[in-house]
């Protein structure tokens, strides 16, 4: 709220901070003074209420990309509220994946853990306070330990037990939206909460801590109703964040929360892990204009138009009308685009089906060359059988042979932009040059050709839709760099054979190598804390080496964009 008094002298004010409008000043003299303190705190936005949106986060001046816009600690944090029947899940001292048959037991309430020095352990801010709480069942089990020691409750923990022990934070988190109305008792996501975390919380833990709490008269927990678990439950949903960098971590933030989403977002974040939990920062990724709407993207940039609003009904609840929703052709790239089946004098009419109203769950589509419609339900019906051969496919460790077909077979029915085309073709382009049977010196010329060319074709669709690299960095690193890499074995080819850079495809080429490998880094620089981002940046630094070494080995001159030969 803003104050009403000066921050300098405690005077009536009534100059405020045009940046972030949360303090106020007697005058400008007291405001210059201020200064020093106050512009760690000043932040460029305001809160806003929207009587779509609810409370949004708007600029209140304008911004560069790369501006900061806000960094700031986690209220809570804790493993991801997902289950989890096979395979690794969260430790819950510091997140990290664990074998839960391999892995130690904790002391205090035996849940599997990464080992007993592990320091969140006995942090009361993470699994410390909650072990008590945990430890008073006091039955270990040895088989079936997934459902035994559940990892998915344990944020919802956490957040009650602010309650008592950080009231104004747990006041705070509160305040989120948890979208209640749509999740009453006779939804699907009531009784998954009601069953998963409410009765199992119950069960094993809260009721035998009402019982110790009324032996020793000493209230832990004020409140564990099964209104305010759900609650909880939704505001986790609603609002959390998830951490998908050296641990499976979710979090909620007392600020960034606030952001709204958009399709074309235009601001990027990034996480590091500190002491006192992950900090996020949020920067521009867009110019923003003074009154525009901060925005984040809380689903998947790759899914078509219909995916994405659907996600984000079902789990946001509400449904996105940004400007790649409402456009047919989202952005130009064709990505939810079909082939049209109709004919024109007995040949295939070439056109591509589009919705006509994206924005109308039920649109009906219509061709861009002739007059055929599909209704909605005919397109989901394709839609979602190509999506599961391409999911079958992916998940069989495919060959390329595989791949190839795939897609040959799913190009009859999409456009060649389309998402499941996508996912398909960024596979491929990764499998070229590293299958048995398709190495680099396996591959012919058409083939690496035909790689580039992919590779071209991706990042112009992901630069349509990920401008400011936001989202999608690892795809688009991924993409330059294979693109450099089929170049590069084309150029030594033509290079062994006497074809230097007299040749202006060769120029081309180096220079596309050049510019590849700029790119990717440059994409990659905020990707250091995943364990994938830090594995491919490896990469390419060890390719933009070898391609120094080239340069220099063979005396090109690179600069100016153009290249001579010696
Ligand atoms: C993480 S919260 C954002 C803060 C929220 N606006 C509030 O008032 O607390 C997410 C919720 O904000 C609303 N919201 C976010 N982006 C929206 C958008 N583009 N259109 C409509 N509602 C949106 C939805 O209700 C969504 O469930």
């Amino acid at each position: 709220m803003p104050e009403t008094t000066c921050a300098e002298c405690g005077q009536p004010a009534d100059l405020k901070c045009s940046a972030c409008k949360l303090v106020a000043y007697c005058g400008k003299e007291h405001q210059k003074k201020h200064w020093k303190e106050h512009k760690s705190f000043c932040r460029p936005f305001e809160v806003v209420e929207n009587s779509q949106k609810g409370k949004c986060l708007v600029a209140t001046r304008d911004l560069q990309p790369g501006d900061l816009i806000l960094t700031e600690y986690p209220l809570i944090y804790g493993p991801r509220p997902h289950v989890v029947e096979e395979g690794p899940v969260p430790c819950p001292g510091c997140c990290r994946l664990i074998i839960p048959e391999e892995a130690a037991r904790c002391e205090g309430c035996d849940f599997p853990i990464c080992n007993p020095e592990c320091p969140g352990l006995k942090d009361m801010e993470l699994h410390g306070h909650e072990c008590k709480i945990l430890g008073l069942r006091d039955i270990r089990a040895i088989n079936g330990l997934h459902d035994f020691y559940r990892q998915d409750t344990l944020l919802a923990l956490r957040c009650l037990l602010l309650q008592n022990r950080h009231p104004k934070k747990f006041a705070q988190l509160l305040e989120m939206e948890s979208h209640q109305d749509k999740r009453g008792e006779d939804t699907e996501v009531y009784k998954d909460i009601q069953t998963r975390i409410v009765d199992y919380l119950h069960d094993n833990f809260l009721d035998a801590l009402r019982i110790l709490e009324g032996k020793s008269g000493q209230q832990v927990l004020n409140d564990v109703s099964k209104e305010t678990m759900h609650k909880i439950c939704g505001i986790i949903d609603v609002n959390a964040l998830e951490i998908n960098q050296d641990a499976e971590v979710t979090a909620l933030y007392p600020t960034a929360y606030l952001m709204e989403h958009d399709c074309l977002c235009n601001t990027t974040h990034i996480f590091e892990n500190s002491a006192k939990g992950y900090a996020i920062t949020i920067r521009a990724a867009l110019p923003v204009l003074k009154g525009d709407h901060l925005s984040t993207m809380y689903t998947h940039a790759l899914w078509g138009t219909q995916a994405r609003r659907e996600h984000l009904r079902e789990t946001k609840y509400f449904s996105c009308k940004c400007t790649r929703c409402a456009d047919p052709t989202e952005l130009g790239t064709y990505l939810s685009g079909l082939r049209c089946i109709g004919t024109q004098d007995d040949e295939p009419c070439g056109g591509i089906q589009l919705p006509i109203d994206p924005l109308d769950d039920n649109t009906e589509w219509a061709c861009n060359k002739c007059d055929v419609k599909l209704t909605n339900q005919e397109v989901c019906f394709l839609v979602n059988q190509i999506g599961e051969e391409v999911d079958n496919v992916q998940l069989s460790n495919p060959t390329v042979r595989e791949l190839d077909s795939l897609l040959i077979k799913m190009l009859n029915f999409v456009h060649p932009n389309h998402y499941h085309a996508y996912s398909v073709k960024h596979s491929l382009v990764q499998l070229y040059g590293y299958q048995q049977g398709y190495m680099p010196n396996q591959l012919s010329d058409d083939i690496l050709v035909r790689k580039a060319t992919m590779c071209r074709e991706l990042i112009d669709v992901t630069k349509k839709i990920d401008p400011a690299n936001g989202r999608l960095p690892l795809y688009s690193g991924v993409l330059f760099h294979e693109l450099y890499l089929a170049n590069m074995v084309l150029i030594k080819r033509k290079w062994d054979l006497g074809i230097k850079t007299k040749v202006k495809s060769i120029n081309l080429m180096l220079q596309e190598c050049q510019y590849s490998l700029k790119q990717a880094l440059k994409i990659l620089q905020n990707e250091y804390n995943s364990p994938a981002g830090k594995k491919l940046i490896s990469l390419v630094e060890g390719s933009s080496n070898e391609f120094e070494k080239f340069i220099t080995r063979n005396k090109i001159n690179l600069s100016g964009g153009s290249t001579t030969e010696k």
